[in-house]
C-alpha cells in the first residue's frame, strides 16, 4: 500500500498564489461551468458561484433553457448561454473560449445529454474538470474516456469512483485500481471522500482539513467550480485539485463552531471561501 502524503497548509502555501495587484478581470481566467437539468440547476448555481468566489475574473455557464432566469436571478455576477431544448442539454455551442470547464454537476443522463458530451469532447481541448453526472456518462461509455485532454482532473464520490473503475474488495485494491485509471488515461483523481485523496499518475495525496459538516446537498458541486476556477487562474492541474480541496475543507473547518454539523449547507462552503483564502494570506 502506498502511503499518501498529506496535503498541508505548509504544502500548500508553496501552491498558493496571491492575487497580483494590477490583474483585470480579462486575465483572472475565464470559467464555464456546462451543468443543470430540470429540478437540477440548482447544481448550476452552486458550481457557478463558488467559481466567481474562487477568484476567476469571468464565469459563463451553460444550463438548459428552464435553468435562464434561475441562474440570471440567483447570481447576477454570471453570464448564461441556454442550449436549444428546455430541460436538460443536448448541443453544447459555447460563444467564448474560456481557460478552464467545469461540467457534470446536475447534467442528468438523458441520451441526448449524452450525445452533447460525446460531441463536446470529440471538440474540446480545453482543461476539464468533470463531475457527476458527466462521469456517470463515461462511466457507461468508457471509451470516450480517450477523449479526454491529459491532465483533466475528475472528481468521483466513491459510487461514482465504483462506476468508473469498478467494485473493490479492499481499500488497497481501490487505490491500485484508481492509479491504474488515473495511468491509463493520464487523468487526475480527486477520490472525494472522508477524507479525499489524490492520485496523480502513482501518487496519492490526502487533504488534511473538512469535517461531517460537508456530508450535504450541492457540497461536491461547489468543489467542481472550486478547481475550475483555480485552473483558469493558472494552476497547474494537480495544484488545482490540491487547492480546491484544501480550501473547500477548510471552509467547513471554519464555519463548524457557528453552524454545527447540522446546519452547514453548500452555501456555507461558498459563504466562507473568503476566510479559507484569507487565512492563506496570514
Ligand atoms: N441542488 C441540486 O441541483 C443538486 C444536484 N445534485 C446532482 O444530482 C445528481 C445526482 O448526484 P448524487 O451524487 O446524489 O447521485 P449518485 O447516484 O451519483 O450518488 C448517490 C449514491 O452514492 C452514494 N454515495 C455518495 N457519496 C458517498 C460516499 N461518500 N460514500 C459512500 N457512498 C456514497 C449514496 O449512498 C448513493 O447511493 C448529480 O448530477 C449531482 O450533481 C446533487 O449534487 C445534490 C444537489
Ligand atoms: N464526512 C465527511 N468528511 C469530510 N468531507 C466529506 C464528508 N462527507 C462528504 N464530504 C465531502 O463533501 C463532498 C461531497 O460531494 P458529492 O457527493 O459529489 O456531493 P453533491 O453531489 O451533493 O454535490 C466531497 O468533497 C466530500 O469529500
Ligand atoms: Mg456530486
Amino acid at each position: 500500500m502506498i502511503i499518501p502524503i498529506p496535503i498541508t497548509k505548509q504544502e500548500i502555501l508553496k501552491i498558493y498564489k496571491p492575487v497580483n495587484p494590477v490583474t483585470h478581470k480579462g486575465i483572472q481566467g475565464h470559467v464555464v461551468i456546462i451543468a443543470g437539468s430540470y429540478g437540477k440547476i440548482g447544481a448550476a448555481v452552486l458550481s457557478s458561484k463558488a467559481a466567481l468566489k474562487s477568484g476567476c475574473g469571468l464565469v459563463t455557464t451553460f444550463v438548459p433553457k428552464c435553468g435562464y432566469e434561475i441562474l440570471q436571478m440567483a447570481i447576477a455576477e454570471v453570464m448564461v448561454v441556454t442550449d436549444a431544448n428546455s430541460n436538460f442539454i443536448t448541443d453544447i455551442q459555447l460563444p467564448v473560449i474560456p481557460q478552464s470547464i467545469g461540467i457534470g454537476p446536475g447534467l442528468g443522463q438523458e441520451q441526448a445529454t449524452q450525445k452533447a458530451v460525446f460531441k463536446f469532447l470529440e471538440n474540446n481541448i480545453l482543461p476539464l474538470v468533470i463531475d457527476a453526472d458527466a462521469l456517470n456518462i463515461l462511466a457507461q461509455n468508457p471509451s470516450w474516456l480517450g477523449l479526454l485532454p491529459p491532465n483533466s482532473i475528475l472528481t468521483p464520490h466513491p459510487k461514482e469512483l465504483e462506476r468508473l473503475i469498478g467494485k473493490w474488495q479492499s481499500e488497497t485494491e481501490k487505490f491500485e485500481n484508481t492509479i491504474a485509471f488515473s495511468e491509463k488515461y493520464n487523468v487526475i483523481m480527486v477520490m472525494k471522500g472522508a477524507p479525499t485523496h489524490i492520485v496523480f499518475k502513482n501518487t496519492i495525496y490526502q487533504n488534511t482539513t473538512g469535517n461531517a459538516a460537508l456530508a450535504t446537498a450541492g457540497s461536491g458541486d461547489v468543489l467542481t467550480g472550486i478547481i475550475t476556477s483555480l485552473l483558469a487562474q493558472g494552476y497547474e492541474p494537480l495544484h488545482a485539485a490540491q487547492l480546491g480541496v484544501f480550501l473547500h475543507g477548510l471552509t467547513a473547518d471554519i464555519a463548524l463552531p457557528e453552524t454545527g454539523y447540522q446546519s452547514f449547507t453548500a452555501s456555507d462552503i461558498i459563504a466562507n471561501l473568503g476566510k479559507a483564502f484569507l487565512s492563506l494570506e496570514k
